[in-house]
């Protein structure tokens, strides 16, 4: 449809996912179009020269690049549901750090477990447990990271759910006894249609891994 923001992005990407969630939070239909990071679109190059990665949210023509930089600016650009964010500024302040700790600790420390090998690997291991450890805390009793409401820090972390089978395979970990209340939150999180028709299958990140670990490892 005409106007539609476009979305470049790629199905096993927990940054892509990100801007999935957001955009089906808000109610906004967009135009999904899979990037082959072998092939870069022209748009893709164009809209993101800098990085030339995705998630890319292009709306009236405009590129938002970043996921938790398109995750804001969706918060701000469709404001008629509710925000992603606590009105208060400490609660704002709160929200951006904790997302920034998923973006710095979790990011670094999931991708060796599947994409490393040897010591990496298990360093690896220990840093996302104790990460998870760290966010199990935060979350404590609370429905959502933010409260009662699904929101900001949710949205930056449940993407990663998705990934937890092949973490747990190729990594030779078991989360939930370690993390139980995430792995509640993460089952109470699927139940929303906004997280559950933009994760990607558990089975096929499997898939992907093995691959992924056939080809580089
Ligand atoms: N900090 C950024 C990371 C995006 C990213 O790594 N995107 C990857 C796909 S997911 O691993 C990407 O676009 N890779 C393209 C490439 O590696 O050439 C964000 O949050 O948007």
């Amino acid at each position: 449809m005409a106007n539609q923001p476009i979305l470049l992005d790629y199905w096993p990407s927990m940054f892509g996912m990100r801007a999935r969630v957001a955009l089906r939070e808000k109610g906004v239909e967009f135009e999904y179009r899979e990037e082959d990071f072998k092939n870069k679109s022209p748009l893709l190059l164009q809209s993101n020269p800098v990085h030339k990665k995705i998630p890319v949210l292009i709306h009236n023509g405009k590129p938002v690049c970043e996921s938790l930089n398109v995750v804001q600016y969706v918060d701000e650009a469709w404001t008629d549901k509710n925000s992603f964010f606590p009105s208060d500024p400490y609660g704002r302040a709160q929200a951006r750090f904790w997302a920034d700790f998923v973006d710095k600790k979790v990011t670094e420390s999931q991708f060796k477990i599947w994409g490393k090998k040897g010591e990496e690997h298990e360093e690896g291991k220990k840093e996302f447990i104790e990460a998870l450890k760290i966010l199990e805390s935060e979350l404590g009793d609370k429905p959502y990271f933010g409260g009662d409401t699904f929101g900001y820090v949710d949205i930056s972390f449940i993407t990663f759910y998705c990934w937890f089978q092949a973490y747990e395979k190729f990594g030779n970990i078991s989360i939930e006894p370690e993390c139980p209340k995430l792995i509640a939150w993460g089952k109470r999180c699927m139940e929303k249609e906004s997280v559950s028709k933009s994760l990607a299958d558990s089975e096929k990140i499997v898939g992907y891994v093995a691959e992924f670990r056939k080809n580089n490892l």
